[in-house]
């Protein structure tokens, strides 16, 4: 188990959690009392101490504020303020984990202009060096975007950790697109094209399976391009329990180990409103929440992260609740 070197620090420390209050038994125990905000300074010695001890690996949450992606895809902008409304979805849940979870706070990208980008590639190195780290001290890390471009960081964390060395590590992306744009500067739709190029670099290819992808939000191109990569999908429209299953079984069987990644625009719009592109059709909350336990089962999930919810388009903080009732079912 390594140091977490001094530079892997989140831009925004964790703020305190908040909740009901039933008392301070542990059978009263939600998770805003569960959870704990570890200053960078700390991070690594509580990691530390909990990492290796026989038990669950430690969890760590990170929060990526950027929907700088979403601009540069012409998306409509807000997911910055996911990570705080997600952590305000889960405070007040029941605390079911027999894990330790930790909250690392926030890396800030600035959304910046046409004239002016804000600088996502930087916030994407920081986070990615960020994840790295907590993951070679022994964590298994949660990142809350933030648009789609958190896939990428989230990549760059998991490709420069140790367990990536010589393991045949897959990414399964729940989502209505292939995000595989090939455009000029990054963006929330570039992302896995990016990976797909950064493995090509390495003299590898990108073990990539997307469940979710809806025919008419993706035009022939993407999908010719999906088809040139190996990309395993899986559309809407058949993810039934059963096939998405399946599907992603037979994915995990090659792999041993695995990113998961999770759009929201995924689900129906009326589960997920809260998101930068509903879905039409997207594919029904309880095949998403089984593929999700079954990936958690599998033994091989090493980060995950949950992208595009958008606070300012919700419902009744319907998607909000979605997304916690989703960490937690990563987690448990
Ligand atoms: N993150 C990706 N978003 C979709 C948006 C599609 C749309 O706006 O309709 C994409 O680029 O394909
Ligand atoms: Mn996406
Ligand atoms: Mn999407």
């Amino acid at each position: 188990m390594s140091e977490v070197s001094t530079p892997a620090l989140a831009d925004v420390p964790p703020l305190p959690w908040a909740g009901r209050h039933d008392g301070d038994a542990p059978e009263h125990r939600r998770w805003w009392q569960a959870v704990r905000p570890v200053s960078a300074s700390g991070l690594a010695e509580a990691v530390g101490a909990t990492a290796g001890d026989g038990g669950a690996r430690p969890a760590i949450l990170i929060g990526f504020r950027s929907d700088e992606g979403v601009r540069r895809n012409k998306g409509r902008v807000g997911a910055a303020e996911a990570p705080s409304a997600v952590r305000a979805a889960l405070g007040p849940l029941a605390f079911h984990l027999e894990r330790e979870v930790f909250d690392a706070g926030d890396v800030v990208v600035p959304l910046g202009s046409e004239a002016e980008p804000g600088d996502l590639e930087g916030g994407q190195e920081r986070c990615g060096a960020l994840v790295a780290a907590l993951l070679d001290a022994g964590a298994l890390t949660v990142t809350l975007g933030g648009g789609h471009e958190t896939a990428f960081a989230s990549y760059l964390g998991v490709a420069d950790s140790e367990l990536a060395a010589g393991a045949r590590v897959g990414v399964l992306n729940l989502d209505a697109h292939f995000d595989l744009r090939d455009e000029e500067r990054a963006s929330s739709g570039t992302p896995f094209l990016q990976m797909a190029r950064a493995e090509a670099a390495e003299g590898r290819s990108l073990e990539y399976a997307v469940v979710g992808i809806s025919r008419p939000n993706n035009t022939l191109a993407l999908f010719r391009r999906a088809d040139e990569l190996g990309v395993r999908y899986l559309l809407d429209e058949y993810a039934t329990r059963e096939t998405a299953e399946a599907f992603v079984e037979d994915f995990l069987a090659g792999l041993d180990a695995v990113y998961l990644t999770i759009d929201l625009d995924v689900l129906p719009a009326a589960v997920a409103p809260g998101v930068s592109a509903p879905a039409a059709l997207g594919v029904p909350l309880e095949v998403i929440v089984a593929v999700v336990r079954r990936v958690a089962a599998s033994g091989k999930l090493v980060h995950a992260d949950i992208a595009e919810l958008n606070p300012a388009y919700d419902v009744d903080s319907r998607t909000a609740r979605v997304a916690a009732r989703l960490v937690d079912t990563i987690l448990g």
